[in-house]
């Protein structure tokens, strides 16, 4: 029940209609007491009061009001009024007293009963005050109160509520051509491209309002007059505001359609905008029906409070103070008014002073490191060097640490644990796949939920200015000329005299980031573009052997799932055997990611048994059934078949077959095998098959070469004028055919195949070789030894045949335990590489005698 004793509003030139909000602009003690009443409620509790349209003022009225009321009402605009007058901003319009003794003679008798849904503070004694028209009412009399003796007292009438029979009087006929209409109008609107938000709206009270409330709103949206404001309101009876309503949508659809076509200014014409400010008042209206009325100005309040609080730099404050002061301006429904929102939210969120206390004992940091990894000696030496000058210089301007090596080989964990020894907060940004600049530096505020670069909301999610920040695979940014370079970017980050005022696109704005420790990572340096491999401090990680993997496993691996796992170190047991076989069978990485997921899957199954154990036993305790410890039998079970052997077991020794080493980019070293065949054909063709590229084709055409060149000397031929593949073509394969294969390393792999075919010699399954062969026979150094002779290990090789002058990389790079484990020769030509490549093979040394003097 609406109540029925309600203080009036009297509105000057304009007209509230039920279901549509309205902001009048109130003053004085009558308006002080009224939201003092508003702000007092609880939040069931509504003030309702009743907006009464006045009778216009005549010329003589006004004579009499200036000599009786000094405080006449201006004229105003409501925000419901009609189009046809020049749109006053909301905080623009003037403050209204609640009633004067002329507006009480000019009073309607009806008016329209409204619940304060809002109030603001707009000055000193001035608040803007939201009113939702709900029902239509006759004024029945005034009520005199004690206190209402004033003049300007609050004037307070009876009223009385219309009964409406929603519908049922309507003829059908009526109502269904208004009801087409409304979906006209709607869709002139879309016609003329209104924002899809508001076209939503309006279908969505199209289709669900009720047909009378549906006028009602209507009439407010389309151009009408004060005077027919009125009479829709002062209508009672359903069919005939139906019919009003129906009238004055007809004339605004002929006026749109009009101005659709004719483009000359027509008197009343709806500019867009000001179509749009209307119906973003009533999606205003709506959302405050649905009870989503935000609290703009308390947020912005709140807003304003973080901003002083985030401590911004002084060039910082003063954007933020005119943001403030140009939001404060918009439509808080308007995409603008989102659009500055979220930028002064990262203001006041991006940690422009805060940051940790810097904690670097150089000798915490060497523990830390040595607690967590195994082995890794070289590179933590460097990062203890790395840490001692920021040290001892006080600044973060050494060059950037960038760590290469193998997936899985602890570059990232490494990091983490930097971050720890100095107490820094770690954030990791993982550059794989940027191929934008704008990923890395942030959209401009102009873009369609634009937001600021990867470096900015790294800090923004670290908290800090000072954190470390990992930029993870910076090799595999993608270099695009058509989205700008990200490289360039990340250039102004890295270089620490530029960075103290880094700017990002979206902020637009200069920050501070010579605070933080980045540190790089990368499986390979090829890709990195080269200024930025410029600034950065190479440290190179090598993969890992099994013995290696077996300490990690045993130290670091295993201790670690326990943990995850909620298991004690006495309820899973791995022998060594065990890990060694995970490693082996299980895995082939340089690293030990795979060998970690392996032992997770072994500490998950022994969970389960564990699980099931105290499930069944009635005390919890599992007894001497469970047994810990795994045996290497256990594996199969657990882990399902081995998915691989030892690489070398999987060939015979074969003429024409012969294994060599490679080298992927990304770090990994493995086994390859060159396969070599002949058969009768036009004779010297030379087939090659295996996803080669440019530079293995020419080596093996080289190869070729040289062994039809010395096929006397190799005793292949009885002259020398006779050609080995005279009536013979030859087809070399690399298997795994589908991986890309190239570089000049497979030389000496390949002479030897062809020869090993030609004079059917066998090369040893477990002798790898690699060089790099001239014409003339000489065999040249080739990169990534050290991965090379590791997978050769792990692969089961125990002859390497490497070029003379890569043997300082063995003495250098290769562990101690693989030397021993390894025969190592040294070849300058390819004579060298035959003679240690079938110095088994009883036929080769038989000949051997021969070809000596053939040479
Ligand atoms: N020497 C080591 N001692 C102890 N644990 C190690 C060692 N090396 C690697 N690990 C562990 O191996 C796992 C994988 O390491 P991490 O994620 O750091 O590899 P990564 O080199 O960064 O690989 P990617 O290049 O794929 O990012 C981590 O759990 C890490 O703790």
């Amino acid at each position: 029940m609406h109540p029925t004793t309600l203080t009036v509003i009297p509105l000057e030139d304009k007209v509230l209609l039920p279901g549509v909000v309205m902001r009048l602009v109130l003053s004085g003690p009558e308006a002080i007491e009224l939201t003092r009443r508003f702000f007092k409620k609880t939040e069931q509790q509504a003030i309702y009061v009743v907006c009464v349209p006045l009778h216009p003022l005549r010329s003589n009225d006004i004579a009499d009001c200036t000599s009786q009321a000094p405080q006449v009402p201006l004229p105003q605009q409501g925000m419901a009024s009609g189009y046809d007058k020049e749109q006053q901003r909301p905080d623009q319009q003037q403050p209204q007293t609640l009633v004067t003794p002329l507006q009480h003679a000019r009073l309607a008798s009806f008016g329209c009963l409204a619940k304060l849904v809002r109030v603001q503070r707009s000055g000193v004694g001035i608040f803007g005050v939201y009113m939702e028209g709900i029902q239509r009412c006759e004024l029945v009399a005034p009520v005199t109160t004690t206190t209402t003796t004033s003049s300007t007292s609050p004037l307070v009438f009876q009223v009385r509520y219309n009964q409406e029979t929603i519908g049922s009087s309507i003829p059908t006929g009526l109502m269904d051509a208004y009801m087409k209409l409304s979906k006209e109008f709607v869709q002139q609107m879309r016609q003329l491209q209104m924002p899809d938000s508001l076209i939503l709206q309006l279908t969505k009270m199209t289709n669900t309002l009720a047909p009378l409330a549906l006028a009602d709103l209507m009439i407010s949206i389309i151009e009408t007059s004060f005077d027919e404001k009125w009479n829709m309101l002062a209508t009672t009876e359903p069919t005939k505001r139906i019919t009003l309503a129906s009238t004055l949508m007809q004339r605004q659809l002929q006026v749109l359609h009009i101005s659709q076509h004719v483009h000359s200014t027509i008197e009343g014409k709806l500019t867009k905008q000001q179509r749009e400010f209307y119906l973003r008042q009533q999606l205003d209206a709506i959302r405050q029906e649905l009870g989503h009325e935000q609290k703009e100005e308390d947020e912005m309040a709140e807003l304003n409070r973080r901003l002083v609080e985030a401590n911004m730099p002084s060039h910082v404050v003063v954007i933020a103070q005119r943001e403030l002061k140009r939001i404060k301006r918009l439509q808080p429904s308007s995409t603008e008014w989102a659009v500055s929102r979220n930028y002064l939210e990262w203001l006041a969120e991006l940690p422009w002073a805060k940051r940790t206390e810097d904690r670097l004992d150089v000798s915490d940091a060497k523990r830390q490191l040595e607690g967590d990894h195994f082995g890794l000696d070289q590179v933590k030496k460097r990062i203890i060097e790395h840490l001692s000058v920021i040290k001892i210089k006080g600044d973060l301007k050494a060059p950037i640490l960038c760590f290469v090596g193998p997936p899985g080989v602890g570059k990232t964990s490494l990091g983490k644990s930097i971050a720890k020894a100095l107490s820094r907060e770690f954030h990791r940004l993982s550059l794989g796949g940027v191929r934008d600049e704008a990923d890395v530096r942030g959209h401009r505020r102009t873009y369609v939920g634009s937001q600021p670069g990867l470096v900015i909301q790294g800090l923004h999610k670290a908290g800090v200015n000072n954190p470390l920040i990992l930029l993870d695979e910076i090799d595999k940014l993608v270099h695009s000329s058509h989205y700008g370079d990200p490289g360039a970017a990340l250039l102004e980050v890295l270089d620490p005299e530029q960075n103290n005022a880094f700017t990002d696109h979206y902020l637009n704005l200069a920050f501070d980031l010579s605070n933080v420790l980045f540190i790089a990572t990368a499986n390979s340096l090829d890709t990195i573009p080269g200024p930025l491999l410029d600034r950065m401090e190479v440290i190179q990680l090598h993969g890992y052997t099994f013995e290696e993997k077996l300490h990690i496993a045993k130290t670091h691996l295993l201790p670690k799932q326990l943990v995850a796992h909620g298991l004690d170190s006495k309820d899973v047991i791995l022998s060594d055997e065990v890990i060694l076989k995970m490693a082996e069978n299980y895995t082939r990485e340089s690293g030990v990611r795979t060998l970690e997921r392996t032992i997770a899957s072994v500490v998950r199954a022994k969970c389960v048994e564990l699980a099931a154990l105290r499930e069944s036993a009635a005390d919890g305790q599992v007894g001497p059934s469970y047994c810990p410890q795994i045996q290497t039998d256990d594996l199969a079970t657990i882990l399902g078949i081995a998915r691989f052997d030892k690489e070398v077991a999987e060939r015979d020794d074969v003429p024409g077959v012969v294994t060599g080493l490679a080298y992927g980019g990304s770090g990994n070293g493995s086994i390859l095998f060159v396969e070599a065949t002949k058969m009768p054909g036009k004779g010297g063709h030379l087939q090659l098959t295996g996803s080669l590229g440019d530079v293995i084709k020419e080596s093996a055409q080289i190869a070729l070469t040289w062994v039809k060149a010395h096929a006397f000397e190799l005793n292949l031929t009885a002259t020398r004028r006779t050609n080995i593949v005279e009536f013979d073509d030859v087809h070399i394969h690399f298997p795994s055919g589908s991986i890309p294969k190239d570089g000049p390393s497979a030389g000496v792999t390949l002479v030897s195949a062809l020869v090993s075919l030609f004079g059917e010699w066998q090369v040893p399954a477990t002798t790898a070789m690699s060089g790099e062969i001239s014409l003339r026979g000489q065999v040249l150094p080739v990169g990534g030894i050290k991965e090379k002779v590791i997978s050769a290990h792990r692969a089961g090789i125990r002859k390497v045949i490497l070029p003379w002058r890569n043997q300082k990389d063995v003495d250098a790079d290769v562990p101690l335990p693989i030397k021993m484990d390894i025969e190592f020769v040294y070849a300058k030509t390819i004579w060298d590489v035959l003679n240690a490549a079938f110095v088994k093979d009883e036929k080769w040394s038989a000949n051997r005698i021969a070809f000596e003097s053939h040479l």
